[in-house]
């Protein structure tokens, strides 16, 4: 569905996005997370065709995003962070308006909005004017507004920015909504753990580039690899780290909480090798598991790591 190749974009000697690629299948929910001024908002401005790239190519279907801005238009509903609304409009009047730019009008307009409004839970406000609308409120008055055209693929700038904890919730319920009728969907935060819970995919951008992706079960699989392996034995510890000290893949050994942790190179094989050298020696093996990560710590792992890496500089 949404297609990005080899993205490049400069703000005068400043690289906002410095390759990057990304691929959406048809009605995915993708969770676009990185840190402030990775890049987020320049690339989802791009595939809306609100800002120009410098090089690379954006195919949403088979419409030429960068060239084709016209037919591009009926196929995005974008969503921008920062928007203003029209205080001295009345919600159902705000619609409308919307509505009239596409050129719907009349009862069918008033049809459409209607159901919209009902869709983002705003249809017992229609005659409030959006002055008085709470941030929640806006917000999705603002995604309402960007579904007067039936889009297929939604772009959603940090939708549930500054929103408390309920209206976080019923954005995600409104969002999980939209996916399940059938809405591509890319929406971004710097928050992972917002994203996880309900985004079929995550792409995490860091300097202008992307640098993991997958689900979040893959992601935490990878990044778990290089964590510590526990084990926990019932006796003959000394035994348990003797056998340990000899196996080249074994890097260092603490103990921590009564458990054994070490530094392990191998994979998931190299793990169940080890686990069944260890029972044959007949030591009573309570648990062996790698430590697990919580979805915090590892977008500050995913970060830190492009961060020592070198990534694009600031330059001006
Ligand atoms: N018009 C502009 N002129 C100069 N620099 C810009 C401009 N727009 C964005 N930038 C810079 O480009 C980088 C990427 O910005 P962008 O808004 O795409 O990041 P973001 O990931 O959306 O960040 P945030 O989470 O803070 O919204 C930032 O360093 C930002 O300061």
């Amino acid at each position: 569905m949404l297609e990005i190749h080899n993205l490049y974009k400069r703000y005068g000697k400043f690289k906002a996005l410095d390759g990057l690629n990304l691929e959406i299948s048809k009605g995915e929910l993708f969770g676009f997370v990185g840190p402030n001024g990775a890049g987020k908002t320049t690339t989802m401005k791009i595939v809306s065709g609100l800002l120009s790239a410098d090089s690379g190519e954006v195919f949403v279907d088979d419409i030429d995003a960068i060239r084709d801005r016209q037919a591009l238009k009926k196929k995005i509903g974008y969503m921008p962070d920062f928007f203003g609304v029209y205080d001295n409009l009345k919600v159902i009047e705000y619609m409308e308006f919307y509505a009239s730019i596409y050129g719907i009008e009349g009862k069918e307009a008033k049809k459409l909005c209607y159901d919209l409004m009902e869709l983002v839970n705003l249809s017992d406000k229609a005659e409030n004017y959006v002055d008085g609308l709470s941030r929640g409120m806006k917000q999705r008055l603002c995604l309402a507004r960007s579904l007067v055209h039936n889009p297929e693929l939604l772009i959603l700038d940090e939708p549930a920015s500054g929103l408390d904890p309920r209206a976080r919730v019923e954005m995600k319920e409104i969002l999980k909504n939209l996916s399940s009728m059938g809405k591509t969907i890319l929406i971004s935060s710097h928050i992972l753990p917002e994203l996880a819970e309900m985004c079929s995919s995550i792409g995490i951008i860091e300097h202008g580039k992307m640098v993991v992706k997958g689900t979040v079960q893959e992601i935490m699989n990878t990044m778990n690899s290089s964590n510590p392996l526990v084990i926990k034995v019932l006796d003959e510890q000394d035994l348990v780290i003797r056998l340990l000290k000899e196996n080249p893949l074994v890097e260092n050994i603490s103990i921590k909480e009564g458990s054994i942790s070490i530094g392990f190179r191998g994979g998931q094989r190299e793990e169940a090798m080890l686990l069944q050298s260890l029972i044959a020696s007949k030591v009573s093996i309570h648990s062996f598991s790698r430590e697990e990560g919580n979805l915090e710590s590892l977008f500050m792992q995913i970060t830190e790591r492009e961060d020592m890496s070198g990534g694009a500089e600031n330059e001006n």
